[in-house]
């Protein structure tokens, strides 16, 4: 909430148009806020910055007013300015994460689930104990819902784009000419894989909501990349490499073997060779460069904990991966975990 407050007034911003700094002072009338609130904006910087979200120190002097505050890497992440993150900015996902309209209503409902037996479709996650109904039908009902969890999504994968294409470059070689991105969402992450590498025709399988709603958002099409409505639980269409980013943590272990089925016989209709790439979670899986192996193993079982409120989904290791790999009938995979918490898994029939 905190973070949220920080967000709705426009801290990370303000901070940003001051050139990097700013006082506590500057801070406050930068966001036209009255004097008698400052002994509280102070309070709520000191937390920020414990956290790691702002730098705060005090060679001004004692006096609160002076106390000088700063962006650490992690704030960009928060700023509007597309110069300042490359357009990768989360706050949508701070807003939409503590918004009693979008999913705080189902986290609310976590302690009373945890009491019902889960056998009723309506009790099946918090999620639809609170909507009545799933994530995905939600979003299909309400087209703004839709449209802000997209555009979220779309801000994570500009940022994971970012790093899959400075490290991860030869997970898409020569070979490779076609993929589809299946959930591909608003399709951020099929139109980065085909700019970096040109030599790649990407597409999206999405539902046919999400593809309406990005048809006349672009005008006609997606943009470089063809968008399919379709349900993947059914068909995929023929591909080099098939991508599937956050889509497997939202299903069961069945539902994943059933998907990843469709997804071999998508790969080897078109390419014997070809491989599906995996970008999820591996829980304990850390490339852990600047963050420590423990903020990467908490980051990802508080998303074990999302994912059980809004989906039937979850976070999984490595051996349950591999189950699941072998199940659907490919032979190996290869893990990379070099997006923070989140890996890169390449898995080959
Ligand atoms: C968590 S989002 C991930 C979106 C995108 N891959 C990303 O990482 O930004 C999961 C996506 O799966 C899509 N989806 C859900 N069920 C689907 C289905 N049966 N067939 C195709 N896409 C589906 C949703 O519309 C949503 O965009
Ligand atoms: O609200 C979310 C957020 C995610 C998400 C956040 C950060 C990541 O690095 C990856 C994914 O995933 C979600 C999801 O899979 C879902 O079914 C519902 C909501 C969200």
């Amino acid at each position: 909430m905190a973070l949220r407050c920080a967000v709705k007034l426009g801290i990370p911003d303000a901070i940003h148009r001051s050139g990097g700094t700013a006082t506590l002072r500057d801070l406050r009338a930068a966001l036209s806020l009255p004097e008698a609130r400052q002994e509280h904006l102070s309070r709520l910087m000191r937390l920020l910055a414990a956290l790691g979200l702002f730098t705060e120190d005090n060679k001004g002097g004692d006096a609160a007013g002076l106390y000088l505050y700063g962006l650490t890497p992690a704030s960009p992440l928060l700023v509007h300015d597309a110069e300042a993150n490359g357009g990768a900015c989360q706050s949508q996902f701070v807003i939409s994460a503590t918004a009693l309209s979008a999913n705080l209503t189902a986290y609310l409902r976590l302690d009373e689930w945890f009491k019902s037996d889960g056998g009723a479709p309506a009790a099946e996650t918090p999620f639809m104990m609170a909507y009545g109904m799933d994530f995905w039908a939600a979003n299909g009902r309400d087209a703004e819902r839709a449209a802000r969890f997209n555009e979220q999504m779309g801000s994570e994968s500009k940022l994971v784009a970012r790093v899959l294409v400075r490290e991860c470059g030869e997970v898409f070689p020569e070979g490779v000419a076609s993929l589809v991105d299946v959930g591909g969402g608003d399709g951020t992450m099929a139109r980065a894989i085909a700019r970096a590498f040109p030599h790649v025709r990407c597409s999206v399988l999405e539902l046919p909501h999400v593809v309406e709603s990005v048809r006349s958002a672009a005008g006609s099409d997606g943009g470089a990349v063809e968008f399919i409505a379709g349900d993947m639980m059914d068909s995929i269409p023929p591909a080099d490499a098939v991508l599937l980013k956050f889509v497997l943590h939202d299903w069961g272990d069945e539902d994943c073997v059933r998907i990843l089925r469709r997804c071999r016989e998508a790969i080897s209709a078109n390419a014997p060779e070809g491989k599906v790439v995996i970008i999820d979670i591996v829980v304990g899986a850390s490339s852990s460069t600047s963050t420590t192996t423990k903020d990467v193993y908490e980051a990802q079982l508080l998303m074990d904990m999302c994912i059980m409120v809004l989906s039937t989904g979850k976070e999984r290791d490595e051996e349950t991966w591999s189950k699941i790999f072998m199940d659907a009938g490919f032979t190996r995979y290869k893990i990379r975990p070099v997006l923070g918490a989140r890996s890169v898994i390449e898995v080959y029939p």
